[in-house]
């Protein structure tokens, strides 16, 4: 049995509190997320999938429940605190990367994660074949624009450089929001291959929101459904292999 890297027991989240709009978003949420898990998260629009991403990353308090990292209790401290061990790659590609710096640059800044950020020019000179060749995996050419300003790239690019650069510490846990969905087609499978060989060469803990179904039920180890702020299925690799995109469907309905 794998310990749980991450745990929520009963978490709560309202909005709006005492007002006539109040509500409840997460209704008491129970997720034991195991060391090595590759979790695809699917649901309807509105169901608490980036509410989930929120409250784990702590930009969002839980008004009720427990968060654990590693058994710590958690719940309570903020989100600058849990960079040290979290990272999260969100759809756009303007987010989680610095425009004006270089790619290098900024890979140079993910190295410093959850540390006091001094940018060492000599550190950049000495780091530079490393990156370049983490850079490579990517299968899109960013490895040959390590002195390009990133507001210069290609969605695509940019968006592979926010994948390095929150796994570049290999922190615990990685929330992928729905990263590849802002991309063309084309762009947007490359970018889930590159993450999946990451993922599962490294052995890395993800959890990756997606509202594609196949990519929900052919990536990662494990599959949940997000309803109305509740954890309406949780499947493992074994039952997920009785399942098809048309039986994940029904699980939307009603
Ligand atoms: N800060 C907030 N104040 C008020 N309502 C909120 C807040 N954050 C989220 N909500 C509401 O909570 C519900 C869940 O939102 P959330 O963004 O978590 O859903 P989601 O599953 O990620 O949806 P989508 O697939 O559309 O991104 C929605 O109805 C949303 O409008």
């Amino acid at each position: 049995m794998n310990k749980p890297i991450l745990e929520l027991q009963g978490v709560k989240t309202i909005v709006n509190k005492g007002t006539s709009s109040e509500t409840t978003i997460l209704k008491g949420l129970n997720l034991k997320i195991n060391e090595g898990d590759f979790i695809t998260i699917v649901g309807t629009n509105g169901a608490g999938k980036s509410t989930l991403f929120n409250v784990i990353g702590g930009n969002l308090h839980a008004d009720e429940g427990k968060i654990l990292h590693n058994g710590q209790d958690i719940t309570n401290t903020t989100e600058e605190q849990r960079t040290a061990f979290l990272s999260r790659v969100f759809q756009d590609p303007k987010l989680g990367t610095a425009a004006r710096m270089t790619v290098a640059e900024n890979m140079l800044l993910a190295t410093k994660r959850g540390e006091r950020r001094h940018l060492i020019p000599r550190k950049l000179k000495s780091n530079m074949d490393r990156f370049t060749k983490l850079a490579a995996t990517m299968n899109n050419g960013l490895e040959n624009r390590m002195n390009t300003a990133t507001g210069a790239l290609s969605g695509g690019q940019r968006q592979a450089l926010s994948f390095l650069m929150a796994t570049i510490k290999r922190p615990d846990v990685i929330l992928l929001d729905e990263h590849t969905a802002a991309l063309d087609p084309h762009t947007s499978l490359n970018l889930l291959h590159a993450t999946n060989e990451r993922i599962t060469k490294d052995h890395l803990t993800a959890l990756m929101i997606t509202h594609n179904l196949e990519d929900a039920l052919e990536y990662g180890n494990r599959l949940i459904v997000l309803k109305d702020g509740e954890i309406k299925a949780d499947f493992n690799a074994e039952q997920r292999k009785s399942l098809t995109p048309e039986k994940l469907y029904t699980y939307f309905e009603g």
